[in-house]
C-alpha cells in the first residue's frame, strides 16, 4: 500500500525546503503551489473565473494573471481570497487528485502532498499522515520577508490569512522544527521517516 503523506506548514515556514530533501530520497513530490499556477495559465476554466470576479485589470500586459497585485488584494480582504479560492482551489484538488492516482498506481512506496492550506481547506481526507513543518512567528516573518521582498506589514498580512502555526502542530502526526539549521531539520526528517519505516 502507498502512503501519502500530508506536508503542511505556513507561508515561509520551510515545506519546499523539506519537499526538495524528501525528492532527495526519492519520494515523489504533489506540489499545491506549483498546480496552483498551472491552473491559472491563460485559457484555462480558473483563468476565467479570476478575470469575471477580479476585472480586466488584474492582467499583466502579456495576458498572463499579475500575481503580485492579486495577492496584495487577496491578502488584505478575506472576502476576497474566499472568493479567489473557491475559483482555484476546485481544480487545484482535481489535478492534485489526479497526480496522486498515477503514483498509487505506480505502485510508489510514499508519496507527498505539499498543501499549505491542509487544514485550512479540510483536506486532511486526501492523505494517511501529516507533517507539519513549523517555525517561531518571528522566524517565519523574517525569512517570507526576505524571501519575498516584502515589507513587515505585508509578510504579516499574508501570516494572518492562514491558521496560526502553533494551533496546526495540535492537528499533526508528527512536527519539524525548523527554526534551526538545514542540517538539524534534515536529521529530523529522517528520524520521521524511520518512525513511518520510510527510510531508503
Ligand atoms: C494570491 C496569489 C496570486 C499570490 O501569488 P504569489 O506568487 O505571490 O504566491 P504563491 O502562489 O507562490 O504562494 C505563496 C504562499 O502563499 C500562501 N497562500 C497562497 N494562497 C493563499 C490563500 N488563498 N490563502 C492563504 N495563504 C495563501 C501559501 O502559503 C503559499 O505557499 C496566489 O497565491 C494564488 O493564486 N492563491 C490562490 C490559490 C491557493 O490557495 N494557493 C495555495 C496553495 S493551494
Ligand atoms: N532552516 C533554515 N534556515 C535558514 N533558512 C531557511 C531554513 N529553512 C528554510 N529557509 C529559507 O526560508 C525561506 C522559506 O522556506 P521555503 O521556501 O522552504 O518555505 P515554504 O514553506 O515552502 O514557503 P511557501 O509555502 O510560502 O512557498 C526560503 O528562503 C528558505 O531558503
Amino acid at each position: 500500500m502507498t502512503i501519502v503523506i500530508g506536508l503542511t506548514g505556513g507561508i515561509a515556514s520551510g515545506k519546499s525546503t523539506v519537499a526538495a530533501m524528501l525528492r532527495d530520497f526519492h519520494i515523489p513530490i504533489i506540489d499545491a503551489d506549483i498546480i496552483a499556477r498551472e491552473v491559472v495559465e491563460p485559457g484555462k476554466e480558473a483563468y476565467k473565473g479570476i478575470i469575471d470576479a477580479f476585472g480586466q485589470e488584474i492582467l499583466q500586459t502579456n495576458g498572463e494573471i499579475d500575481r503580485q497585485k492579486l495577492g496584495s488584494i487577496v491578502f488584505h480582504n478575506e472576502e476576497k481570497r474566499l472568493l479567489l479560492n473557491r475559483i482555484v482551489h476546485p481544480a487545484i484538488r482535481m489535478e492534485m487528485n489526479r497526480q496522486k492516482d498515477m503514483y498509487i498506481e505506480q505502485g510508489e512506496k510514499a508519496i507527498v502532498l505539499d498543501i499549505p492550506l491542509l487544514f485550512e481547506s479540510k483536506l486532511t481526507s486526501l492523505v494517511h499522515k501529516v507533517l507539519l513543518v513549523y517555525v517561531d512567528e518571528e522566524v517565519q516573518l523574517h525569512r517570507l520577508m526576505q524571501r519575498n521582498h516584502l515589507t513587515a506589514e505585508e509578510a504579516r498580512a499574508r501570516i494572518a490569512s492562514q491558521m496560526l502555526l502553533r494551533k496546526k502542530i495540535t492537528l499533526a502526526d508528527e512536527v519539524i522544527n525548523n527554526n534551526g539549521t538545514i542540517e538539524h531539520t534534515k536529521t529530523q526528517l529522517v528520524s520521521v521517516l524511520e518512525k513511518w519505516s520510510l527510510k531508503l
